[in-house]
């Protein structure tokens, strides 16, 4: 299996809070993409089937990279349940003012803490996804206003359960593009993160993270490995440090 952040966003080179907004990739979060590709290609990993989130930057991730790796025709699942956890009242909020307005404590809480989750968005804000045609069919009570890790790893199994799970069963080479927090979830429970350890996770974008798997679906090897851990360690850093001064 392989794990995949979509590339960097409009939100995440203007260093904002996004959550459920779907913005698009930005030229160099397209460039990642193709590089998430060319890794594939290199390293002998072809999907043989793709689950995505319903938001833009992992739908065009997944496009621009198996279009490199020529497998642009595989199987596609959508879900929800694999979209970016709800950042609440934070959606559309710059990280930096937000740190220097409340402080590293309550910033990393809201970022990083495992049960946490941030003010929650009314769902009139012009950064609310309640009324998005997309999520229609989705039981209003389900329709988030705000997510912690907890509520995003809660929302994650039933979808890994019931739809990854099975294809995995079968023998597939499975790729699942998706986001820093829903990516941070499922690597938790896969690798069996204590909620405390979990705070110390980033996970960089546009970076393949291998996962081999046992005949339980347990990692052979806990933490994956990315297909460029270089690139991978500094880029890590960089998104422990957003909203910090440089
Ligand atoms: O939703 C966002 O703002 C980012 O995709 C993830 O942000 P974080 O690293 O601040 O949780």
């Amino acid at each position: 299996m392989i794990l995949l952040r979509h590339g960097e966003s409009e939100w995440n080179a203007t260093n904002q809070f996004t959550g459920w907004v779907d913005v698009d990739l930005t030229a160099k979060g397209e460039a990642e993409a193709k590089h998430g590709g060319e890794l594939l290609v290199e390293n002998d990993l072809l999907p043989d089937v793709l689950h995505t989130s319903l938001l833009k930057r992992a739908i065009r991730t997944s496009q621009i990279s198996l279009e490199v790796a020529d497998r642009h025709w595989i199987p596609t699942k959508r879900h929800w349940r694999l979209n970016e956890r709800h950042y609440g009242a934070l959606q559309g909020k710059d990280k930096a003012a937000t740190l220097a307005e409340f402080g590293e404590e309550q910033f990393m809480l809201w970022r990083r803490s495992y049960d946490t989750p941030p003010p929650a968005i009314d769902n009139d804000s012009e950064f609310s996804n309640f009324h998005d045609p997309r999520y229609a069919g989705m039981p209003p009570e389900l329709r988030p206003q705000t997510e912690c890790l907890k509520d995003v790893l809660e929302r994650a199994l039933p979808y890994w359960y019931d739809e990854i799970v099975p294809d995995l069963a079968a023998g597939k080479v499975v790729l699942v593009v998706a986001h820093g927090n829903s990516l941070r979830a499922i690597v938790k429970h896969l690798d069996k993160m204590g909620d405390a350890e979990v705070v110390g996770l980033n996970i960089p974008t546009g970076i393949p993270l291998l996962y081999e798997l046992n005949d339980d679906f347990t990692p052979v090897t806990v933490g994956g490995r990315y297909l460029d851990p270089n690139a991978a360690a500094a880029a890590i850093e960089a998104v422990k440090n957003q909203g910090k001064k440089k």
